[in-house]
């Protein structure tokens, strides 16, 4: 395979990239590094953990150096962590061009962001919400002289339908000049391709991972199927199995909900496991600490919601367990992404109720693959079956207890008065376009039901017709 010199990168970012253990170029950099350095957009569509970051932080780099000028580019992604972790590997990379970057995300004090974003850093990496505030609020920066537009995680960014980022994504879109170069990286970009292609101008270079197989080959992908009612029975003696016989492993948990991730990780401290949650509801600050915790094991356990689903790197990780079954198989690919990466083995253990038999058949429908089960001693599960279900439940009141939920509604009221909305107003906003929908259904229902009744005396109509001319 190519080295990182033949695709015409400066010796110095080859350099660099030696030091940063990047010694020979993974295929997806190979393969888009040099179109990126000839001017066209590129969509790279490579499995988890294969380098896609560097796919694009390399030719940027490489650019940048030759005309070093702010604002030149701008990474969006879809987390504050993923942007962190992105601007890490333009910092450690760029570092003998005196690289200026800023990292734009919700969360932290957006007057020193505005502060940054006015010294014309080199490279903004943003997640599309803040830096759309700050488009919207403040014009002392500008995007117009950008260079690059990179979207990681391009499919979530562009998730259609989703309220997450389309109205910011329109904001920021209309500050970009459309001469530029669009980027779009993700490991799962197929399904949203039309989208993707409508946003690179320039005849895009596309590139995808030639396997079948969406997942990597050293991942073992197992299943495990439990009773909805001893889920976390089997959970809890997962992670003693795992602890006992390796005890230097890192394990990722994922869960739906932030309540769910709440109440696992006080269950796990019970059991006096070193865990740690991750998930919207914390403070950035907790988020960030919970992380870098995790990622320096001092805690090996980490209980996530899907906001730890794409693109963190931890090369620790040796297990992925889904604690419920994810309802898109895209979300699957994206969290067991989570281990085995980089070449390195890994294995992932989804927890399978009786509810969730489809959902396990449209994943490996997806993947390409069959999940193999998992299995474990049932006894051993029962024997702790009891303790598990009182601790959990003394867990569950001790959440009550702190309005968990109500927390939930004050951080959304705390969040709309940020974005300058009035939380009532919004309120009485949503009720009567509640009441519009309902409306508009119930009119619908009606011309459909008249349609149905016209369709069938037309029918009749036409049948007697048809019998009269003996037909
Ligand atoms: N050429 C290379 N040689 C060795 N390691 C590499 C190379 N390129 C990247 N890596 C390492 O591989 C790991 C995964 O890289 P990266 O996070 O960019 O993967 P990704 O494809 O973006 O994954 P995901 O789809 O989960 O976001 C990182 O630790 C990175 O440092």
């Amino acid at each position: 395979m190519a080295a990182f010199r033949e695709l015409g990168l400066a010796p110095w970012l080859v350099e660099q990239a030696r030091q940063m253990g990047l010694s020979r170029p993974t295929p997806v950099q190979a393969s888009c590094i040099p179109p990126i350095l000839q001017g066209r957009d590129c969509l790279g569509c490579a499995k988890t953990g294969s380098g896609k970051t560097a796919a694009f932080v390399l030719p940027v780099l490489q650019v940048l150096s030759e005309d070093p000028y702010g604002i030149f580019c701008l990474v969006l992604t879809p987390t504050r962590e993923l942007a962190y972790q992105i601007a890490e590997q333009f910092r450690v990379l760029g570092k003998p061009l005196g690289l200026k970057d800023c990292v734009v995300v919700g969360g932290l004090d957006m007057v020193a962001q505005a502060l940054e974003l006015s010294r014309k850093p080199h490279v903004v990496i943003a997640t599309p919400g803040r830096l759309a505030d700050h488009l919207r609020s403040s014009n002392t920066f500008s995007l117009k002289k950008l260079k690059f537009l990179v979207l990681d995680e391009a499919d979530r960014l562009l998730e259609q339908g989703c309220a997450d980022f389309t109205a910011d994504l329109e904001v920021i879109l209309e500050a970009v000049p459309a001469r530029r170069q669009t980027l779009l990286f993700s490991a799962t970009l197929t399904d949203t391709l039309n989208e993707l292609k409508s946003l690179a101008m320039n005849r895009p270079f596309f590139w995808e991972a030639a396997s079948e197989v969406r997942t990597v080959d050293e991942l073992d992908q197992r299943y495990l199927l439990v009773p909805e009612a001893v889920k976390d029975a089997y959970l809890v003696h997962l992670i003693q199995t795992f602890q006992d016989e390796h005890e230097d492993w890192s394990i990722i948990i994922f869960t739906k909900t932030c309540k769910e991730c709440q109440i696992l990780n006080m269950m796990l401290r019970k059991f006096s496991f070193p865990s740690v949650a991750l998930h919207s509801m914390m403070k950035q600050r907790q988020r960030f600490a919970a992380l870098a915790k995790f990622k320096s094991s001092i805690f090996k356990i980490l209980i996530a919601t899907d906001v730890a689903a794409r693109g963190l790197d931890i090369p620790t990780v040796q297990v992925v367990i889904n604690h419920n079954t994810p309802g898109l198989p895209k979300i699957y690919i994206h969290r067991v992404g989570r281990t085995a990466r980089a070449g390195r083995n890994g294995i992932s253990i989804t927890m399978v109720t009786q509810y969730d038999i489809h959902l396990v058949h449209a994943i490996e429908e997806e993947i390409k693959l069959k999940l193999q089960e998992f299995s474990v001693e049932e006894k051993l599960v029962l024997d702790i079956l009891n303790h598990v279900n009182i601790t959990r439940r003394e867990c569950e009141i001790e959440l009550e207890y702190m309005d968990f939920d109500e927390k939930k509604e004050i951080n959304k009221r705390k969040q709309m008065v940020l974005e300058g909305k009035d939380p009532d107003l919004e309120e009485k906003r949503k009720a009567e376009l509640a009441k519009i929908k309902k409306k508009n259904n119930k009119f619908r229902e009606k011309v459909q039901q008249t349609l149905q009744e016209k369709n069938r005396v037309h029918m009749g109509s036409v049948s007697s017709l048809l019998s009269d001319l003996g037909c």
